[in-house]
């Protein structure tokens, strides 16, 4: 059984009558990539900063790496990493000047710094100062300044927040990297599900300060239902012929698409009695519902469930 790093148990923070966390009970154990996904102000942000005892709780319990109370949390911390707070970046140095001040005041090794560049795809940013780098770049070297401490446990909030499609790709290799290369456990936040679908091992779904659902990586698949997707000019008449074949669970999406939840196997047969209907098929085809609908589901948003 891996070793727990994070129980964090009926965490609740009040901010006048606000409750931006509620009840919020995480376990995280040694390898785990947790994904905390939640929208903006579901109260991400404020449950790492708990974590990282950047702000104080009244109510709730935590434990780190085994250890309690104040002076314990305060060791524990030493092992850890966060993204949280903007880290000090000097705007004129280059990403390797960057680290190697960090580094002498961490008293980090010049090879260390180099592995550093190598490990967040820093290395050829050569004589390029920091004020000139890309979002994606100031992003990597934050995160690469707070592994000059060599963190066993990283906090990352929202590290995908506005990075385009290639950057997006780009940071999710580099955090499987310090899993794989480093051994680092990892929380990070999103306030999409699809960004983190591909790295984390496990999901916590973040909703108005209360965690509604948890579930592991190869779950993920399961709570995403498979459909069939109708697109005709003539809705209504397909419809008819819906109902004529005993099939209940479907839903008019608009003017031209129907998505049919039921009898998935039988995709050839409808579309046969569609066709012979003389209704105009323009597609039909089975399905997977996207995971941010699945969010979307579950947070209450629009959509058919
Ligand atoms: N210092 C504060 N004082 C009062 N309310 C706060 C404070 N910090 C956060 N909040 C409120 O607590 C709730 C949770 O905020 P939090 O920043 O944790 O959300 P989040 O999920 O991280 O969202 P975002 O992605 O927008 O940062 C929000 O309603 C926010 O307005």
């Amino acid at each position: 059984m891996a070793e727990t790093i994070l129980k964090a148990t009926n965490i609740t923070k009040l901010y006048g009558k606000h409750k931006a966390l509620d009840k919020v009970s995480i376990e995280i154990k040694r390898g785990m990539i947790y994904g905390m996904i939640g929208e903006n102000g579901a109260g991400k942000s404020t449950f790492m900063r708990i974590i990282m005892g950047l702000i104080t709780i009244k109510e709730g319990d935590m434990e780190l790496f085994g250890e309690t109370g104040m002076k314990g949390l305060q060791l524990a911390r030493r092992k850890m990493g966060q993204s949280i707070e903007t880290p000090a970046l000097y705007p004129e140095l280059t990403a390797r000047d960057n680290l190697k001040v960090q580094a002498a005041n961490g008293g980090v090794s010049e090879r260390e710094v180099e592995d550093l560049l190598r490990l967040m795809n820093l290395s050829h940013t050569g004589k390029k100062k920091a004020k000139n780098f890309s979002l994606g770049m100031r992003q990597r070297l934050a995160i690469a300044s707070t592994l000059i401490t060599n963190p066993e446990f990283l906090i990352l909030d929202e590290p995908t927040n506005g990075l385009d499609p290639s950057g997006i790709v780009e940071m999710r290799e580099i955090i499987q990297r310090l899993v794989t290369e480093r051994g680092i456990t990892v929380l990070l936040s999103s306030h999409l599900l699809d960004e983190l679908s591909q790295i984390a091992t496990h999901y916590g779904i973040l909703h108005e300060g209360k965690l509604i659902s948890e579930f592991a990586r190869e779950e993920l698949a399961t709570k995403t239902r498979q459909y069939i997707e109708l697109e005709t000019t003539e809705v209504q008449k397909a419809v008819v012929i819906l109902d004529e074949l005993g099939i209940k669970d479907y839903a008019v999406i608009n003017g031209t698409e129907i998505s049919i939840y039921e009898q998935l196997e039988a995709v050839a047969s409808i579309n046969r009695s569609l066709v012979l209907a003389d209704i105009n098929v323009l597609r039909i085809g089975v399905t997977r519902q996207k995971l941010e609908d699945y969010f979307l589901q579950l947070t209450g948003g629009a959509t058919h469930a």
